[in-house]
């Protein structure tokens, strides 16, 4: 059985792979300074201990009001602080409190950057300062513990929707760089721009290109808050060290004019690089990656185009531990939710038929998982399984007839079956239990095509997934008063709870932020080198075994997000576990209690003490 998504084949072997090396003393040698030779270039990092003013700038160590008496006395803190000694709950009462007056959702996301920083300069300061620019402390703990304790409202601020709106328009709100930006600029230097990075013990790369920012389009180099938020989640959701996170963006150039005309773009002016030029930077970029941080970072690919996702993800799933999450995190999610779903459709997954409309990375990506766990499920082969399932694209539904001009990703799809144009005509002829909204694309499941899943089906399975709500196939209130309240709904980005004819309907969010956290955990925890298949349908099944019968009463096929660092626990714990089923996990002995030691291995964000 050969799958698409996987990186590393059935069978094939890691245990070659020889151990980093290390120094005398047992310290790994992470950025080779002991290693090279006099003629070698090395970074002359010093570390200082902060203390007053110093401290009070430091967003990985400021407490704000929180220092205690001890702590001024000890740090040089008297006088640089009113008297007032606080609590960590305060200043975050008080936090929200003030961003709860913000009506418009992009300030509440620039107040939240504002606490978050993973950079802190003095230099970086003065130049806010001399911009005029309100700077608020920095705060780091603060800033995740906001998230953590507040998440099902943050995480539209953080994440999407807004994070979109934020791309859009980075070049305008830009304050301050958040994480690396490597460029054409760079090429020859990558490895020297990572040295660059403040911190060594790197466990989790997010990268972009920009050039598919959810359902935006390409934004270049503003593409550059994905990569930040997703991090932030992977901080706050799944536990994972902030220090130990790195976003970065690569810009290659972009095509979008209008950024190419504005005056206060951040990027490159030029057209985007492609072909040779383009995968030599890649390529460049994912060597300097395992030379500086290991066999055991994640690179997590997101937002790309597909033209080079998938074949990014081929190309390097079997030399690295590579995940791209509009691929397998989505992927994993969306099985999650179509599983809990059966039980309240009824049948088994194989006894269902599936209609997306959008065939990219998200969309085949999905359909693929979904083939794979009806075949493991059924015990028939995988090309058996992908005829329950359907994809139309921009030219209409994906059928044998069209199989010669289809981008390769698409073939296994291109079943027998008559041309057909549309959406609409696809649902009356396929009769869909499912429908998947993957096309980036707002308002495509129209009134229309609610109606005719809706007389096909006694609970048809809707699922708009494009980002950010603006591309939304279709809207919640959509979703339900058009299926006359009999539809299953989750979408991509959250929508409020709706009331139609006398009863409240609140819907999930079909988003891969349920999984990448915990399954990039998973993956450390584990010291796993490679991502398999099997890690996701664990994932998933994690996932979706979270979803309580309450939920289920209220027609929910996900649990609520406020649970999510639980989740993310299960969820780490099931792909660890794999790995280490798989011969794939490097951290030895295996942990007798897999979800224990997650749990235990996840950042918190209280206060600590200082001597
Ligand atoms: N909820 C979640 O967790 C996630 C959501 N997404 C969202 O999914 C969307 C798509 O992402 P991704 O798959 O990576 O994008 P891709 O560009 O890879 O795929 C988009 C697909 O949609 C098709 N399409 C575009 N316009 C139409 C149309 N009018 N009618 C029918 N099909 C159309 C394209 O057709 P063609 O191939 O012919 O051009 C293509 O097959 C984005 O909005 C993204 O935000 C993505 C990942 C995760
Ligand atoms: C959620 C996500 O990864 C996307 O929309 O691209
Ligand atoms: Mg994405």
């Amino acid at each position: 059985m050969e799958s698409t998504l996987k990186g590393l084949r059935d069978g094939e072997s890691v245990l070659d792979l020889s151990p980093r090396s290390t120094v005398s003393g047992g310290v790994e040698d992470i950025y080779g300074e002991d290693r090279a030779t006099e003629d070698q270039l090395v970074t002359p990092w010093t570390f200082s201990v902060a203390s007053g003013y110093s401290l009070l700038r430091d967003p990985q160590y400021n407490k704000g009001l929180a220092f205690t008496e001890k702590e001024r006395d000890a740090h040089y803190l008297r006088g640089l602080l009113p008297p007032t000694v606080s609590t960590q709950q305060l200043q975050g009462k008080k936090l929200m409190n003030s961003i709860r007056q913000y009506e418009v959702p992009l300030q509440k996301y620039v107040a939240m950057m504002d606490l978050q920083a993973r950079i802190s300069t003095h230099y970086i300061i003065k130049i806010a300062r001399c911009f005029g620019f309100a700077t608020q402390e920095r705060n780091e703990r603060l800033f995740y513990k906001l998230l953590i304790d507040n998440v099902e409202e943050l995480l539209p601020v953080v994440y999407t929707p807004t994070v979109g709106e934020a791309c859009q328009k980075y070049g305008s709100i830009f304050r301050r760089p958040q994480g690396l930006y490597i460029s054409l600029k760079e090429k020859g230097k990558i490895l020297e721009v990572l040295k660059n990075w403040p911190e060594r013990s790197i466990q989790v790369i997010v990268v972009t290109d920009g050039e598919r920012i959810l359902g935006l389009g390409d934004l270049g180099c503003q593409g550059m808050g994905i990569p930040v938020g997703k991090l932030a989640l992977y901080t706050a959701l799944g536990g994972v060290r902030p220090s130990a996170c790195l976003p970065i963006t690569i810009d290659v150039g972009t095509n979008n004019e209008q950024l190419l005309n504005d005056e206060f773009y951040i990027g490159l002016r030029q057209r985007r690089a492609t072909g040779q030029e383009y995968y030599e930077l890649l390529h460049e970029f994912m060597t300097a990656v395992k030379q500086n941080y290991g066999e055991k970072v994640l690179v997590q690919f997101e937002d790309f185009a597909n033209r080079n996702a998938f074949e990014l993800l081929a190309k390097y799933g079997t030399t690295h531990l590579v995940f791209n999450d509009d691929i397998q995190g989505t992927a994993s999610v969306v099985l999650a939710g179509v599983v809990a779903a059966l039980k309240l459709t009824g049948g088994t997954l194989a006894e269902h038929t599936f209609l997306f409309l959008g065939a990219g990375e998200a969309g085949t990506g999905i359909a693929e998982l979904i083939a794979l766990e009806m075949s493991k499920q059924t015990k028939t082969p995988i090309e058996e399984s992908r005829k329950k399932i359907w994809l139309v694209d921009s030219k209409g539904l994906i059928v044998s007839s069209r199989k010669n001009s289809l981008q390769h990703f698409k073939k296994p799809w291109a079943h027998e079956h008559e041309t057909v144009s549309s959406l609409l005509e696809a649902v009356k002829v396929i009769k869909p239990t499912v429908l998947i909204g993957s096309s980036g694309v707002g308002r495509t499941f129209t009134k229309e095509v609610i109606e005719a899943m809706a007389s096909n089906n006694d609970k048809p399975l809707i699922m708009a997934l494009s980002n950010p709500t603006s591309q939304s196939e279709c809207t919640a209130e959509e979703a339900y008063q058009w299926s006359e309240g009999r539809a299953i709904f989750a979408s991509g980005s959250p929508f409020d709870p709706i009331e139609y004819k006398g009863k409240v309907y609140a819907s999930g969010q079909a988003n891969n932020a349920y999984i990448f956290p915990g399954f990039g955990l998973g993956l450390v925890i584990s010291g796993a080198i490679r991502v398999h298949d099997d890690m996701l349908l664990a994932a998933s099944e994690a996932l979706a075994k979270q979803v309580s019968e309450e939920n289920y009463k209220k027609g929910l096929i996900y649990p609520p997000f406020s649970n999510i660092r639980k989740i993310s626990a299960n969820i780490a714990a099931s792909v660890a576990a794999k790995a280490y089923e798989l011969g794939l996990a490097t951290r030895l002995p295996r942990p007798q209690n897999l979800v224990k030691n997650a749990e235990s291995c996840m950042y918190t964000p209280v206060y600590r003490n200082y001597r």
